[in-house]
């Protein structure tokens, strides 16, 4: 059976540009514009040329191959000719395949927003379309507020649908613009707008996410008949975003519901470089991945379940609905308050930590794992402070060196400028192979000092040391008022390129930073030795 082709539109550089604080740049554009072009998605649609500096200098040059380059803008204003509107001139002489019209399509817009009649809208419709394809280009007319304008008129809602159809209109895009529609309304209306004879595969959506159906009133719209999805990498978009594609690609094609039916053009080696895409996205952003999106989230197929786990690595179809490498990520079974035997097993084999089922030391370690993260350690997110405890608990760690005692002053005084200053002071007492050792250091703040104090003289490990660089630092406070206890996050990196998080907890904040920073230490020291860090491939 022959499959029907669902065009793919993405709007990440123009409704995206509309979310609260984003705000890409030219360089940005042309990055972005590449990434999914290079994926296989049908239309790009770039911003509004006209309507900014940026956009106008990204739509000097054409900035897709395969995909349609396509610019935004609105419909001519009322009162003037499509030839004399500077804003629909603008989008023609943009170096666009398609140009994408936004139209009003509820009357009461017309009335209120516009402030002219419902037939001159009509008629603006009509002249910016015309204008449009006789400009050798294609048109597409995403029709602003669809479906709350069919609810309150629905003979003019089709009859601007109808308009720009029979203008020329490539496709006409039903939009949810307020994104308050729900999916059995979304069927309901396309049903009528295809019985009123403009046909579903000259039909698109635009969903916006406000009642957190955009997704789903995508798919509903298919399911009615149309065949252009519009949505944005993430689901960025303005207020609560758009219909997030890489939920939408995965569902269309591994779901065979659809993938029986239709075709998206994303073969399975474009859709094994999803998680890729997503995630480079959000690095461009300068932003972290959200961990539990849908196929791309690094929680998207992670058990932490001990039920779960034990079932899932006999046959991984247990739990989960999809293999994760069709899209490019991975399975993780994670060690925690909330995992059995498989869990643990499952990672120390990873680690090459070998240990058998009915090994008294492993269910030790489970039991201190479950202890410890009921007083407040979390060691799903410090895999680094995990090894050290698992080789602890079931073999042993090297004894390369005892702190003795730190000291942590902060002192707010005048310098010799007569500037006032806070300063930070560490002192870190040690004993290495049987030699006393002090290092003192300032740093930037008291947990910096330490720091630099621990770090500053380790005997003959220092060289050892050099390039154990702190990349990150996390601080939660895990329950309120005095009896609050802190949680500290360390994230360390060396030359290798090789990361790993370390935990320590303690009312105190600096004790909770002294017991991680020991921890990112003997870890660096155990791995050197290649004693620790010996992961897998996943
Ligand atoms: C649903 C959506 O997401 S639509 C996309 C919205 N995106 C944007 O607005 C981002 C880019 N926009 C802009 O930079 C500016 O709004 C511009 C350059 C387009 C226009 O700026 P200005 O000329 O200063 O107008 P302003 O933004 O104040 O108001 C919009 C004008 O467009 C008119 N307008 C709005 N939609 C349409 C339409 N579909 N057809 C014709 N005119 C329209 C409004 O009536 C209003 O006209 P008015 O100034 O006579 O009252
Ligand atoms: C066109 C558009 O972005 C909307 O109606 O939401």
């Amino acid at each position: 059976m022959t499959r029907e082709k669902i065009t793919l539109f993405d709007t990440t550089l123009r409704d995206g540009q509309q979310t609260p604080g984003i705000d890409f740049s030219v360089e940005d554009k042309i990055a972005i514009a590449a990434m999914l072009d290079a994926f296989g998605i049908d239309y790009v649609e770039g911003g509004y040329p006209g309507a900014n500096p940026t956009d106008t200098a990204f739509f000097s040059k054409k900035r897709t191959g395969r995909a349609r380059f396509t610019a935004f803008g609105m419909t001519k204003r009322a009162g003037i000719s499509a030839s004399n509107d500077p804003g629909l001139a603008a989008l023609l002489q943009s170096k666009s395949d398609a140009v994408c019209l936004v139209a009003k399509s509820w009357d009461y817009h017309v009335k209120v927003a516009l402030g002219c009649t419902n037939d001159e809208n009509l008629d603006a419709i009509r002249d910016s379309v015309e204008a449009v394809t006789a400009s050798g280009k294609e048109a597409l007319v995403d029709c602003e507020h669809f479906f709350d304008g069919y609810k309150a008129n629905p003979d003019y809602a089709l009859a601007c649908a109808k308009t720009a159809y029979q203008a020329g209109a490539r496709w006409v895009v039903l939009c949810d613009t307020n994104g308050g529609t729900q999916p059995p309304e979304v069927r309901e209306i396309i049903a009528a707008v295809i019985a009123s004879g403009v046909p579903g595969a000259s039909l698109g959506i635009h969903a916006h996410n406000d009642t957190g159906q955009a997704v789903a009133n995508s798919l509903a719209a298919v399911e009615a008949g149309v065949r252009q999805i519009q949505g944005t990498l993430n689901g960025i978009g303005e207020r609560c975003g758009n219909a997030d594609l890489t939920t939408i690609i995965p569902t269309l094609c591994l779901k065979p519901i659809y993938a029986d039916r239709f075709e998206t053009g994303i073969d399975t080696d474009k859709l094994q470089d999803l998680t890729r895409l997503s995630h480079g996205f959000d690095e461009l952003l300068n932003r972290s991945p959200f961990a539990q999106a849908p196929y791309v989230g690094a929680s998207a197929f992670a058990t932490k379940a001990g039920i779960h786990a034990s079932a899932l690595l006999k046959d991984p179809k247990t739990y989960e609905h999809v293999e994760p490498g069709l899209v490019g990520n991975f399975r993780k079974v994670m060690v925690s308050d909330q995992g059995g035997k498989a869990n643990f097993i499952n990672e120390l084999k990873r680690r090459g930590i070998p240990v058998a089922k009915d090994d008294p030391k492993l269910d030790r370690l489970i039991e201190i794992v479950k202890q410890r993260e009921a007083s407040g350690y979390a060691y799903e997110g410090a895999d680094g402070s995990f090894e050290l405890l698992a080789h602890r608990t079931l073999g042993s760690v090297p004894d390369f060196f005892a702190v003795e005692s730190f000291r942590v002053m902060i002192e707010r005084r005048f310098d010799s400028n007569g500037n006032l200053k806070t300063v930070s002071e560490a002192v870190v007492k040690m004993v290495i192979d049987g030699q006393a050792v002090m290092s003192v250091a300032e740093g930037d703040g008291p947990v910096n000092a330490l720091d630099i104090a621990l770090r500053k003289d380790l005997g003959k490990f220092q060289n050892e040391i050099e390039d154990l660089e702190l990349a990150d630092y996390k601080v939660r406070i895990l329950n309120g008022g005095t009896e609050a206890i802190t949680r500290v996050l360390i994230e360390s990196t060396d030359a290798t390129g090789a990361r790993w998080w370390t935990v320590g907890v303690s009312e105190n904040i600096i004790d909770a930073s002294f017991q991680a920073l020991m921890d990112a230490i003997v870890y660096k020291l155990m791995k050197n030795r290649q004693l620790a860090g010996r992961i897998a491939a996943e």
